[in-house]
């Protein structure tokens, strides 16, 4: 699996963020996309993740699941966590899950791994900013997707969190799966850097 952007211009409100971009990011690889504040990389994970529309360029995936879109086969994880606080733990993750459809793991071992099992029944809007991180990425687990886009993924995780998350995203790219990751920090796993923008 290989995926290729060319050329990408991205425009936000009427005004130019980046153009001419051209990325590539393969099976077992992780990308982490850099720059400055305000220089699009959430604008570049939302272009793969077919939430945005690229004014230019294309974004083209080889040996993928030819039956679905790229974005079916993306999990797009943002910086902000989209949770619904009433409703609990297990709620929130059956709610990504029927959102998300595919095939699925056990949602309660995803909540295992992450951390959450003592917390299963608590409504997410108690979690604190590391326990709800946890909850969604507990999402990447339950519904299994290649292609992992992630917007600062490491953010309010404790030292211990993102060893897990480290160990997790070494075992999907030793499946053969794609990480694409916007980070200001190191991601704890090898990774090759695109840089957008100048320097930071
Ligand atoms: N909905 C929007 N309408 C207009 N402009 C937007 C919109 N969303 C983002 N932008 C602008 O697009 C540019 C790129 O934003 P983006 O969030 O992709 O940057 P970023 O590199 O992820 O930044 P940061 O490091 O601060 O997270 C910014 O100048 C931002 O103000």
């Amino acid at each position: 699996m290989q995926l290729a952007g060319r050329g990408i211009t991205c425009v936000r409100g009427g005004r130019e963020v980046f153009s001419g971009l051209d990325f590539e990011a393969a099976s077992g690889e992780a990308v982490a996309v850099v720059g400055r504040n305000g220089s699009g990389k959430t604008s570049l994970l939302r272009l793969i993740a077919g939430l945005l529309i690229p004014a230019g360029g294309t974004i083209v995936l080889d040996g993928g699941d030819t039956d679905m879109t790229l974005p079916e086969q993306c999990h797009y994880l943002g910086h902000r966590d989209a949770l619904k606080p009433a409703l609990s733990v297990t709620e929130n993750l059956s709610f990504w899950a029927e959102f998300l459809g595919g095939e699925r793991s056990d949602a309660a071992e995803s909540l295992a791994t992450v951390g959450l099992d003592h917390a299963t029944h608590l409504p997410a809007g108690f979690l604190s900013a590391g326990q709800r991180r946890r909850l969604s990425l507990a999402r990447l687990l339950t519904v299994r997707r290649p292609i992992w886009l992630l917007d600062e993924p490491t953010n309010a995780l404790d030292a211990a969190g993102q060893d897990m998350f480290g160990g997790l995203m070494r075992e999907h790219l030793a499946r053969g799966g794609m990480i694409i990751a916007a980070t200001h920090g190191p991601l704890g796993i090898d990774s090759r850097e695109l840089r957008i923008g100048g320097v930071a």
